[in-house]
């Protein structure tokens, strides 16, 4: 994870073919964790081997768990039920996930034993006090470096059940309560501003968890068990989303992604990409491990800017950055508001695409929250990924209408959550090299 890895994209295409887009992050992460405390042996299939993921495992082995890889993409894992898992002597290393560490926060404040959960540079500098405040109103004890991680859990707290109504619409925040709420006595109950992804309350259901939950809202009382299921994880909309915006850009390009999911909560993306004029088709839609999946066919088709309806934005907000590549490339001008929550993710995603896309030649206007950008040519040039996945992964799709190479630094982090990012956009005809 420490050499540099920078990358050059230019003009491919048109693309074509079918894409294998990787498993869902968000469901892969909360697979091995409710598998980890259930009672019995679960199997995930589908799983993500993102280094995301993977940290989230090797944190769980660290708690006892023995979780088997027997394929790719499969993992076996031997839960210790909810009151199973053991203090580990070392830190827990969440790697980049901010996924991982807040729910891990929620997952491991009701336990008999002290955590230290740490995080790399970049997840050092991202807020926790939004689980930690909320954590601490149950009676968890935790330690934080002003907000920051590294977290310390102290373990053997008694946590009660709350009710509490999210200040800012995070499905990371809603799940780490709802897991402390496992260990709790009486009812946890989560009111949200807006409706966030629903993951962890589905799964919870499978898993045997009564919980009642409505978009919005998610109630459960602590002191039942959890019992083994086996876990489908559908491909990660939030990947696929790259290729969406890549094929309706570059001119005759026709791609078609398999078993996408395509939970509500997170297909903001592609009312998004219709409004501008996409043409997105879903077919074989079905459900798979309880969610609602889909075959996506995209089409190039001409863009157009739009004023983004403020309501999806929770609902897309991972895909920021490739939407800001879209808005880049269609005509007119296209405004985001009510996006402050992407300057708190891997990177500050509205001033590092803006830095990115002004390098490039695009005129766009920073907001507190969102971005006015115009549509026009995107330039040659040179952009800063500051290490946040989706931010290289977005440069690596305007490359492909730049009138020049876009040299994009620091691309190491994509396997957090895209192994093999550039073998797939290169095999669909995408131009993307290293730059050394
Ligand atoms: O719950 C999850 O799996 C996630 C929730 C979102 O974060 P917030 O809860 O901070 O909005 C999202 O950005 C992240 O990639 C995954
Ligand atoms: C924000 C993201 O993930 P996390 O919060 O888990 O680091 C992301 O994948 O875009």
């Amino acid at each position: 994870m420490s050499a540099r890895l920078d990358w050059l994209s230019g003009a491919g295409g048109p693309l074509h073919g079918s894409v294998a887009v990787p498993g869902d992050k968000s469901i892969s992460h909360r697979a091995l964790m409710l598998a980890a405390i259930a009672e019995g042996c679960s199997r995930i299939r589908g799983f993500l081997e993102g280094e995301d993921t993977r940290a989230t495992a090797a944190v769980l082995a660290q708690l006892g768990v023995r979780i088997e890889a027997p394929t790719e993409g499969e993992r076996i894992v031997h839960g210790e039920g909810l009151h199973g898992l053991r203090g580990a002597t070392q830190p827990l290393d969440c790697g980049n996930a901010g996924t991982g560490m807040r729910l891990l926060a929620g997952l491991l404040a009701g336990q008999s034993f002290d955590s230290v959960l740490v995080g790399d540079a970049s997840l050092s500098k991202r807020p926790m006090r939004r689980v930690t405040d909320p954590l601490a109103q149950m009676g968890a004890r935790i330690d934080s470096h002003d907000g920051l991680p590294p977290l310390r859990l102290h373990g053997g707290s008694a946590l009660r059940g709350i009710r509490y109504e999210l200040p800012v619409a995070s499905a990371q925040v809603k799940s780490a309560l709802l897991l402390a709420g496992l260990y709790a006595q009486g009812t946890t109950e989560i009111l949200e501003p807006h409706p966030t992804r629903d993951y962890t309350e589905r799964m919870l259901a499978a898993f045997g968890w009564p919980i009642e939950f409505a978009p919005g809202r998610a109630r459960l009382d602590g002191g039942h068990a959890l019992r083994a299921v086996d876990v489908e994880v559908p491909a990660d909309f939030s990947s696929a989303a790259f290729f969406l915006v890549a094929a309706s850009i570059v001119p005759g390009s026709q791609l078609r992604m398999p078993g996408v999911g395509l939970n509500p909560r997170r297909t903001g993306l592609l009312q998004a990409l219709r409004l501008m004029g996409a043409d997105i088709v879903v077919e074989r839609e079905r459900e798979a491990g309880g969610e609602p999946v889909g075959d996506l066919v995209v089409r190039h088709a001409p863009l157009h800017g739009i004023e983004l309806p403020v309501a999806l934005v929770p609902d897309m907000i991972d895909e920021f950055p490739v939407l800001f590549i879209a808005a880049a490339v269609a005509s007119g001008r296209t405004v985001v508001r009510g996006a402050a929550e992407l300057r708190v993710k891997e990177s500050d995603r509205i001033a590092t695409m803006a830095a990115g896309l002004r390098a490039l030649g695009v005129r766009i206007e920073e907001t507190p929250d969102g971005a006015i950008v115009e549509g026009g040519p995107i330039g040659a040039g040179t952009v800063e990924s500051l290490t946040d996945h989706r931010i290289a992964m977005s440069f690596a799709v305007a490359g492909l209408r730049a009138i020049g190479p876009v040299r994009i630094n620091d691309c190491r982090h994509v396997a957090t959550s895209f192994p093999g990012f550039r073998e797939l956009a290169n095999g669909c005809g995408f131009a993307l090299r290293d730059a050394s």
